[in-house]
């Protein structure tokens, strides 16, 4: 059974405080989910295997390390997703990036799909499945199924806030993907949102309401 991982670092517990803000607007939103998504990503990527090589530095030569093992691809899901994934190229500029579209049924709160494109070697790679959201995990556990049909099997999804069902419904799912999250929150509303949440990720960070 994969875990869920809470990312608390001081500075990720702030910059979520920040973006829970119902006064923050688009432009702060954008710029604060870009770092949290970078600052998320390097704890995310703390189990990467490394190898030795040999460097000649301007003194001598030196024995040190490199990322070694699996390539990695980003896979947003749309829209939200597209908020992080400036702040995970930052630090890994090599990553390819798929994107899967989803939007949640507002009636049923099912999870639509409307587009999905992966890099030709996904299976190869190691995933990163972002989104800012996981509510119901309607969407996340679809996106990841989506992922899964193209033969990838090494997953891990990033979220920044998440509800306790959302967690428990990707890891029923999916047992085999690891979840990281910067908070969990209460739960969700007669409309599944996250309570007390940040409100509707997408629209905050496309200024679309
Ligand atoms: O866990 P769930 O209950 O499935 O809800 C979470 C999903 O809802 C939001 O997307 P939304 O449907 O609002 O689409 P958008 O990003 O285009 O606004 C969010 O970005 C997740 O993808
Ligand atoms: O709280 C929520 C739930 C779904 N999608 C969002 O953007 N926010
Ligand atoms: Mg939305």
């Amino acid at each position: 059974m994969a875990s869920a991982h809470i990312l608390d670092h001081p500075l990720l517990q702030h910059k979520v405080s920040m973006i829970r803000d119902k006064n923050t607007g688009t432009k702060e939103f954008r710029e604060l989910v870009k770092e949290i998504a970078m600052l998320m990503v390097y704890e995310v990527t703390r189990d990467m295997p490394l190898k030795e090589v040999e460097v000649e530095t301007p003194i001598t030569t030196a024995r040190t390390k490199v990322i070694a093992g699996k390539m990695v691809g980003i896979v947003p899901v749309l829209r939200a997703g597209l908020g992080m994934v400036e702040g995970v190229l930052n630090l890994i500029p090599g990553a390819k990036v798929g994107h899967i579209g989803l939007y949640r049924d507002p009636e049923t709160f099912q999870a639509v799909e409307y587009y999905c494109k992966l890099p030709v070697d996904a299976e190869e790679r190691e995933l990163i499945v972002l989104d800012p959201m996981l509510a119901t995990g309607g969407s996340a556990a679809d996106a990841i199924s989506l992922i899964k049909k193209r033969g990838c099997n090494n997953i891990k999804l990033v979220n920044i806030i998440a509800s306790p069902e959302g967690i428990e419904a990707v890891r029923k799912a999916h047992p085999d993907v690891d979840v990281y999250v910067a908070a969990v929150d209460e739960g969700l509303n007669d409309h599944a949102y996250i309570v007390p949440g940040l409100g509707d990720a997408g629209d905050r960070l496309f200024g679309t309401k």
